[in-house]
Formats: C-alpha cells, structure tokens, sequence
C-alpha cells in the first residue's frame, strides 16, 4: 500500500503558485485577489474559511473575507456578488455552501462572473470541463484528485474507473475530466444496484457519498487504487473518510487517507484557479 499524499503534494502545488504569484508581483505589482462569502457562522464552515485564509496569504493571494448573518436575503447576497463582480481588486468569489436553506443556491452561484467562479460551479465552466476546454475554472475537487494522480504518474488511458456520488461539484466534473483521459467510468449513486459487482472490478475507485466508512476491503479487486473524497466524524468526533481504511488498507496499491488527501488538494486548487482567474481577467 502507497499513501497518495495530498498534503506533500498541495504543498508542491503552493510552492509552484507562490512563486508565479512573485514573478508576476515584481512585473505588474499586482496580486490575485480572493473574496470568501459566508452566510452565517457555523462552525465546520469558520474552519474551512479560516483554512483558505491562510493558505491564501502564504502564496501571496489577497484575501478579502465577508460574513453575513445567517438570515442574508438572496437580495442582499446578489447585491454584495454585484459589487464583488465590478471590484477590479477582486480576482475570484468563493460563496460558501451550504447556503441557508432560504436562499436558492444556483441564483446566487448563476450571479458570480463567470471568469471570477474560482470553485468552477457555474454552468459554463461544467461545460467547458466537459468538452476539455484548457480555459475552464475546474471544480477544485476533480481538479485536486487529477492533479494528485498525476503527480504519482498513475495512468488513467483505458482503466476501468467507478465514481460513487454524482453531485454537480464532484461526481460530474469528475467524471467528465476521467472521460477526457480515455478511461472507461461508470458513475454510481447511492441506489446502485449491486454495487460491490462494480467496484470489484475497478481499477480506481473514487468515493464520494458521504457516509462515514462505506468501502470496505471485500468491495474491491487487489491492488485497487481507492480516492476517499469523504469528511465525515464517526462516533467519537474524529474525522473518517467514506473508505473503511482499516479494512481496505491491505488490498490497494494506493490509497488517500483522511485527513491528508484529497482535502488539501481540493484548496491548493482553489489558488490555482484564483491565480488563473488573475491572469485571464488582467490578460497577464
Ligand atoms: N463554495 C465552496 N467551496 C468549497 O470548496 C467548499 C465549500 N463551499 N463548502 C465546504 C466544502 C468543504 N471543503 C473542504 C476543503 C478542504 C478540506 C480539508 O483540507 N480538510 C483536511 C482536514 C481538515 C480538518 O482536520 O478538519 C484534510 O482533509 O486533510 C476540508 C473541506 C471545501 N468546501
């Protein structure tokens, strides 16, 4: 068993932006700039902010950070991604979900710029991942599960790949981006029928249902490659993925733990794409 490391590897990844971000400080004298939305305080959702924050700060990423209360109207939410959008020091908009359950999520997201939607949720940047356009924003998921993958040079070209999940920011795009690599995927839900039957025969299984240790070791073929998009708390509060670790461990050739894995790698994509977002909107 090799540990797919996410966080060795999102350090490369901030390393090698923190670097671009300098070069092109000293030529413009100008940085990305992030601005993080949040609408109400809950705790999970402080974390991850506060995470962002900081590792904006150390590429050089300018980070702007604005809470609303939890009872935000959609109109107050469409007005501040109005300002956001027309703010020429602000290179990306992170709205953080979920949104309370009053707000229409897709309105608000449809509101963001297309060339500041640095999570890569808006309709045209699904699109453009779908048909591999190089100009899409990437949904930093998929974008931080590919990257990783590469990095451990783990061809993808005719693999038999299962994705459990088929949200629109993981199981799609992740999906798309597989399709585009020439592997063979097969994207389950959690109605799948016979499961197990598909997962045993996959080469690479991506886990994204969000139930605390649901792969086990007898789902899967020896020397499976298994990616735990998961973040979940089991009974005694520790965060757990949705691969049973314990029970797959012996039977892979590589797996990403949790914490460490893909997590890490899902914000050095959001740099990335901050940064990318930076050089299409200053045409650097
Ligand atoms: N608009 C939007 N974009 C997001 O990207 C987004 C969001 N909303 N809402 C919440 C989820 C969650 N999310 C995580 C990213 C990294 C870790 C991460 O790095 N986790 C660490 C562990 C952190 C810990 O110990 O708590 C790890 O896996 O190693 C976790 C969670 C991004 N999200």
């Amino acid at each position: 068993m090799k540990i797919l490391d996410g966080k060795y590897v999102s350090q490369k990844v901030r390393d090698s932006i923190k670097k671009e971000i300098a070069e092109i400080k000293e030529e413009t004298k100008r940085v990305p700039g992030l601005a993080v939305i949040q609408a109400g305080d809950n705790l999970a959702s402080k974390i991850y902010v506060n995470s962002k924050i900081k590792q904006c700060a150390e590429v050089g990423i300018e980070s702007k950070n604005f809470i609303m209360p939890a009872d935000v109207t959609e109109k107050e939410l469409l007005e501040k991604i109005q300002l956001l959008n027309n703010d020429e020091e602000v290179d990306g908009i992170l709205v953080q979900l979920p949104l309370p359950d009053h707000i229409d999520t897709p309105t608000i997201i449809e509101a963001i710029d297309i060339n500041k939607d640095v999570d890569g949720f808006k309709p045209e940047n699904l699109g453009k991942v779908v048909l591999g356009d190089k100009t899409a924003l990437i949904s930093c998921t998929p974008a931080g599960i590919l990257t990783l993958l590469k990095e451990y040079e783990i061809p993808l070209e005719g693999k038999d790949i299962v994705v459990i999940g088929r949200s629109n920011i993981v199981g799609k795009p992740m999906t798309a981006l597989l399709i585009n690599e020439g592997a063979t995927v097969t994207v389950c839900n959690s109605k799948t029928k016979n499961l197990a039957e598909k997962t045993k025969n996959a080469d690479v299984v991506i886990v994204a249902i969000g139930k605390a240790n649901f792969l086990k070791g007898d789902m899967i073929k020896q020397d499976a490659i298994i990616i735990d998009v998961g973040i979940n708390r089991d009974e005694n509060n520790k965060i757990c993925g949705d691969v049973d670790f314990e029970s797959v461990k012996d039977k892979v050739s590589f797996i990403t733990p949790v914490p460490g894995g893909v997590g890490p790698m899902t914000i050095a994509m959001l740099l990335n794409n901050t940064l990318k977002a930076f050089k299409i909107g200053k045409k650097i």
